[in-house]
């Protein structure tokens, strides 16, 4: 046993409006039927305070803050805004902020420090694009490692620090990545997370994400070093989230 309990996170992404709290009501009900693992939800901002009284036994998350306490920064949502609406966590760095936003690695650390500095979870997420993992294997891990390591805020601690592996090559598009490579991707970020943080390394926890759905979770969540998944599409229905929880 590694001591890590699973956590099995949505994303929706920018979907999802005020009909669609219903999913969360029944999402929640399908977390609190386990006590064994942890679910969370990444929700528009714009339905954080709606949602957080339905989700009894979700963590209900933002999918970005900024790094500034306030300020002219038009568009953006800080991480007390977050708080305040009832999230209880972020992403930061996902691929689509770092490639459509230009987030670098040191925003990312950076979000993430001041997020928990304001008191809430984050999971940080890295992936190579399909450039990258054409180049190979071996380089695609070095690149993730990294990506990883300029992106870790200081601090970084597994009460409050999850990373999650996405390679954008397999967000959205239905092309997961095999469990042979992404057993092997995890266990390079495991081996650099130990050398980086030692046993904090060793105790965080470390998802795959990248069209996973009720057909492949099983055989993803029981590699090794996977701790559980982040999930886009199939994490915007009950019924399509169900199957992944239940191979948690
Ligand atoms: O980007 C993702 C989650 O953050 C993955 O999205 P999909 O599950 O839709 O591929």
């Amino acid at each position: 046993m590694t001591g890590r309990r699973k956590l099995i996170a949505g994303n929706w992404k920018m979907n999802g409006l005020k009909a669609h709290l219903s999913e969360v009501s029944a999402i929640a009900k399908l977390a609190g039927a386990r006590d064994d693992i942890d679910v969370a939800l990444f929700l528009p901002a714009t339905l954080i305070a709606a949602a957080a009284p339905l989700a009894d036994g979700v963590l209900i998350g933002g999918q970005d803050c900024h790094q500034a306490q306030s300020g002219a920064y038009t568009g953006d949502i800080s991480a007390a805004m977050l708080v305040e609406a009832g999230a209880g966590a972020t992403l930061v760095g996902h691929s689509e902020r770092r490639a459509y936003h230009g987030e670098t690695s040191a925003d990312v650390a950076a979000k993430a420090a001041f997020a928990h500095g304001a008191g809430l979870k984050v999971v940080l997420c890295v992936g190579e694009t399909l450039e990258t993992r054409e180049l190979g294997d071996e380089e695609a891990q070095d690149w993730v490692v990294d990506q990883l390591l300029a992106s870790l805020p200081e601090g970084a601690d597994p009460d409050w620090l999850t990373i999650a592996y996405e390679p954008v090559w397999a967000i959205g598009t239905g092309k997961v990545a095999t469990p042979p490579q992404i057993a092997a991707m995890h266990a390079t970020l495991r081996a650099a997370l130990v050398a980086r943080l030692g046993e904090k390394g060793a105790a965080m926890r470390l998802l795959y994400g990248g069209s996973v759905s009720g057909d492949n979770a099983a055989d993803i969540l029981h590699l090794p070093d996977v701790d559980g998944a982040l999930v886009g599409g199939a994490s915007l229905s009950a019924a399509k989230f169900a199957p992944i929880i239940a191979a948690a």
